[in-house]
């Protein structure tokens, strides 16, 4: 796999504040890489730092192999904040300054117009937008020099339901037309729904990273019951496939291997001649997960 951003031990302190903190990570080309964590995290400061916009205090990072140059700036597109529009100029107006200013072809205009769903209201000035469509121009203005890749920072914050649907969706149909995308939230639902990587970051420190699926996976927790706890406790501790389990009262809470599941539980109780008063299954928030690998470090 192709490596578009190396993050190398890359620092930012700001005074006594330590907004970043050693961060190496590494953005594969085509994923949709989320940076999740709480308000005040570092994920702002990071994306500064590789858009050469806020000076590192110490470590490096390199764009497509390569230190950062104005040659490599283009071919990232990103959003900050959302840029200032002329209010009562048309949507396709602000993209003529956009494109003029680029460098690029008002050709261009057209196409990312319609990728975000804007060609029809060209003629509508930005003050009579909603929010999410302020957004999808915002987007449609980063990608005018068709860049490989698109940086954008709490995309959906602010936005209704139906807003957020609709830049979800978007930068889904964005990823798919081959653009590498990187994105930073504090919203555990959106970096689950669209991301498919994520480095989750509190303090400026990373926490955990790696594909969305394993790291935000949902493990089952089971819950069991018997007449004899103790007897369930020896059980389960000759038992390979449990990965984890804590008695609580009268129940007992485990958690299995992958590939193994409560009927597993249930038929070596059996065999050792306990019969279950209780088997329940219950599937661990993903909340609860992202609140564990916070907590975990402390
Ligand atoms: N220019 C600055 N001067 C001083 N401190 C700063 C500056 N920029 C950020 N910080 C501090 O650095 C830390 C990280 O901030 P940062 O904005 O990167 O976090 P964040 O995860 O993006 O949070 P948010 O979602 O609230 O923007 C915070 O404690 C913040 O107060």
């Amino acid at each position: 796999m192709t490596v578009i951003l190396d993050i190398d031990n890359l620092s930012k302190r700001f005074g006594s504040i330590q907004a970043v903190n050693n961060l190496s990570i590494k953005v594969e080309q085509g994923s949709i890489y989320g940076i999740l964590g709480p308000n005040g995290s570092g994920k702002t400061t990071t994306l500064g730092m590789v858009l050469d916009v806020i000076r590192p205090t110490s470590g490096s990072f390199t764009w497509f192999g390569q230190a950062i140059t104005r040659s490599t700036k283009q071919r990232v597109g990103a959003l900050l904040e959302t840029p200032n529009f002329y209010p009562y100029l048309t949507a396709r107006k602000n993209m003529e300054i956009v494109a003029a200013i680029k460098g690029v072809d008002n050709a261009n205009i057209n196409s990312v117009l319609q990728l975000v769903g804007l060609e029809e209201r060209e003629h509508t000035t930005f003050k009579g937008f909603s929010l999410g469509m302020k957004q999808r121009l915002a987007i449609a203005s980063a990608l005018l020099n068709n860049p490989e890749v698109l940086v954008l920072d709490e995309p959906t914050n602010g936005l209704d339901p139906e807003g957020i649907a609709e830049i979800r969706e978007l930068i889904l149909k964005i990823a798919s037309e081959g653009k590498t995308i990187i994105l930073a939230s504090h919203l555990l639902d959106e970096v689950e729904k669209v991301c498919t990587h994520v480095a989750v970051l509190q303090g400026g420190v990373l926490r955990a990273e790696g594909p969305v699926s394993t790291i935000l996976s949902a493990k089952d927790q089971i819950i069991i019951s018997a007449p004899d706890t103790a007897r369930v406790l020896e059980v389960l501790r000759q038992l390979p496939f449990v990965e984890k389990f804590q008695p609580n009262r009268e129940l007992v809470h485990l958690t299995l291997q992958d590939n193994f599941s409560s009927a597993d539980v249930n038929k070596a109780m059996f065999n050792a001649g306990i019969v279950l008063a209780q088997l329940t299954v219950r599937r661990k928030s993903l909340e609860a997960q992202f609140l564990e690998i916070i907590k975990k470090q402390h």
